[in-house]
């Protein structure tokens, strides 16, 4: 692209342009004629009028008061009209896949001059490939649908399905084989629970918690069980479809009656000849306002069952109003006598717990995953903002107890991550059987001491960005938005004290008995 050469002026020649209906200002050695935008300007046109801002350089006062992006979108972008004699713009807007330079705003693996144990040159190339795709294709929507509340297009699923990456967000295994992923970077049999980790962590940098479920989390969770146990016939019918974002699907277990507690569910299968008739209502099914498929838990006579049951006579969802975006598609499902094959029963009949538990320890990971990118974030917009902005003549950093802040959520997101990392490297070299035993508890464990700390910054963040941090566009919109979806990461997959309660329940399992102090 051939970038514009705009004219140049001097400080005395822009400083004559200083008075309403005819106003520049200087932003970063750009100069930008404000004249007939005053009106429109959502700050109001008397700030652009001001003694110490027409006709002057207002870097400092626009950057205490905007997000870069502002200056980057094409309608304000085109007010420049030129650049100031003998200066050079210093503000350099992040390119598509580029790397944060911030302190800790990267994990250590992808900040220069650090080392790791655990990642190599392919996960950085994969890595710089999936940030790319993220911020060009996926950002720009996402932050679109977070606003509207709509689903996220298909153009972009089908995007996510060219790459592979709607397939490798279920993690290694045989449903890559014969995938060319992210365009070959790696090969299906060299994918790991690393290169997985980096797309939920990239996934998580588009910043709105909602859109990030949005993003075909309930295939996530929804499609193992039929990989794992649903028929050869079944797998072709289902397999292809969702994964390649054709058709959507969403896990069905909690219901408003018994939450997550298995035990109290009420929605019924009752067989019928070749048929399940299956009966009931589930609730917060994310996904579920758009999903063509349920992998729904029921009670039959026998016990605890799961059974796909497929949009169709009977089955009605209808959204329900969380805190976060309905871009998530969360649902109430009703099913109303819909008959289901016998043959869409996932797993044996009244065994349906382990067809759930077996993809517990995947799902709670990944929320890790989601969720320490998310934190690390705010990490970053905190150090920005308390750098930029100016009170009494200095930047908020010189106040010891904003520094006092930053130490601590730097300390939690690094504790988050090497411990994270820690557990990636077991599940690598681990078999499925070894992580079911060894690392249920910690992951438990880990998804509850990751949810406290998100939460923890989410405050302390609030804190730093004042009351930029209660309103949804502006300085602290990321950190509004974390603020109120940060305590989703400690209810979905496995509430926090329970998950917590798990991994000491591990631990005593263990205990030798043969110990005393
Ligand atoms: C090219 C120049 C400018 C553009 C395109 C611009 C654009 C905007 C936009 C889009 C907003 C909405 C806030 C947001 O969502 O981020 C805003 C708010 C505002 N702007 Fe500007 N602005 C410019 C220059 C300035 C200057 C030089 C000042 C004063 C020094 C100023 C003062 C404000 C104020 C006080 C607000 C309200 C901030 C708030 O609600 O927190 N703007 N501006």
């Amino acid at each position: 692209m051939v970038s514009k050469t705009f004219k140049e002026y001097t400080l005395e020649e822009i400083a004559l342009h200083n008075k309403e209906g005819d106003v520049w200002i200087i932003i970063d050695s750009k100069v930008y004629d404000v004249s007939k935008f005053a009106n429109l300007h959502p700050g109001g046109p008397n700030v652009l009028f001001a003694d110490a801002v027409a006709g002057k350089d207002s870097t400092q006062a626009f950057f205490g008061l905007h997000r870069h992006e502002v200056l980057l979108k094409p309608q304000y972008a085109l007010l420049q009209i030129g650049k100031v004699q003998g200066q050079e713009e210093t503000i350099k807007a992040p390119q598509p896949g580029e790397l944060s330079r911030v302190p800790y705003a990267e994990p250590t693996w992808l900040t220069s001059g650090y080392y790791s144990p655990y990642y190599s040159e392919n996960h950085r190339k994969f890595q710089t490939a999936v940030r790319t795709f993220f911020t060009t294709v996926v950002q720009p929507e996402a932050i679109k649908c977070e606003d509207s509340g709509k689903r996220i297009p298909q153009e972009v699923v089908d995007k996510m399905s060219e790459t592979n990456i709607i397939a490798m967000r279920l993690g290694p295994g045989k449903h890559l084989q014969g995938r060319s992923l992210m365009g070959g970077i790696v090969k299906p049999e060299e994918f790991d629970y690393f290169h997985e980790s980096i797309i939920h962590a990239e996934l998580a940098r588009v910043s709105s918690r909602a859109v990030v479920d949005g993003l075909l989390a309930g295939l996530v969770i929804g499609l193992p069980p039929i990989l794992n146990y649903g028929s050869p016939e079944l797998q072709a019918k289902v397999v292809p479809d969702t994964l390649a974002g054709k058709k959507y699907i969403a896990l069905a277990i909690s219901e408003a009656f018994a939450g997550s507690d298995v035990g109290g569910l009420q929605t019924t299968a009752v067989r019928d000849g070749d048929y399940w008739v299956v009966t009931g209502t589930k609730k917060w099914i994310t996904n579920g306002t758009f999903a063509d498929y349920f992998t729904t838990g029921c009670k039959t006579d026998t016990g605890f069952t799961v059974i796909l049951i497929e949009r169709g006579p009977g089955v009605s969802t209808k959204q329900i109003k969380t805190a976060y975006s309905s871009v998530a598609g969360t649902a109430y499902v009703t099913f109303d006598k819909v008959r289901v094959p016998v043959g869409n029963t996932l797993g044996k009949v009244g065994a349906g717990m382990s067809v759930i538990l077996s993809n517990f320890n995947h799902e709670r990971w990944m929320v890790c995953a989601t969720s320490v990118a998310a934190q690390r974030q705010i990490v970053e917009e905190c150090l920005k903002w308390s750098t930029q902005r100016i009170v009494f003549g200095k930047p908020l950093t010189s106040l010891a107890v904003i520094r006092s802040k930053l130490a601590a959520m730097i300390s939690r997101v690094e504790g988050c991550q090497n411990w994270f990392e820690s557990i990636t490297y077991q599940m690598n070299n681990m078999s499925y059987s070894q992580q079911s035993d060894k690392l249920a508890g910690p992951i438990g464990l880990l998804k509850q001491y990751i949810s406290r700390s998100g939460r923890e910054t989410a405050e302390d963040a609030t804190q730093v960005f004042g009351g930029r941090a209660l309103t949804v566009t502006g300085m602290g919109k990321l950190v509004e938005n974390y603020h109120r979806t940060s305590g989703f990461d400690a209810i979905l997959a496995g509430a926090e004290d329970v998950l917590g309660d798990l991994g000491v329940r591990q631990a005593l399992k263990k205990m030798p008995r043969d110990t005393r102090l």
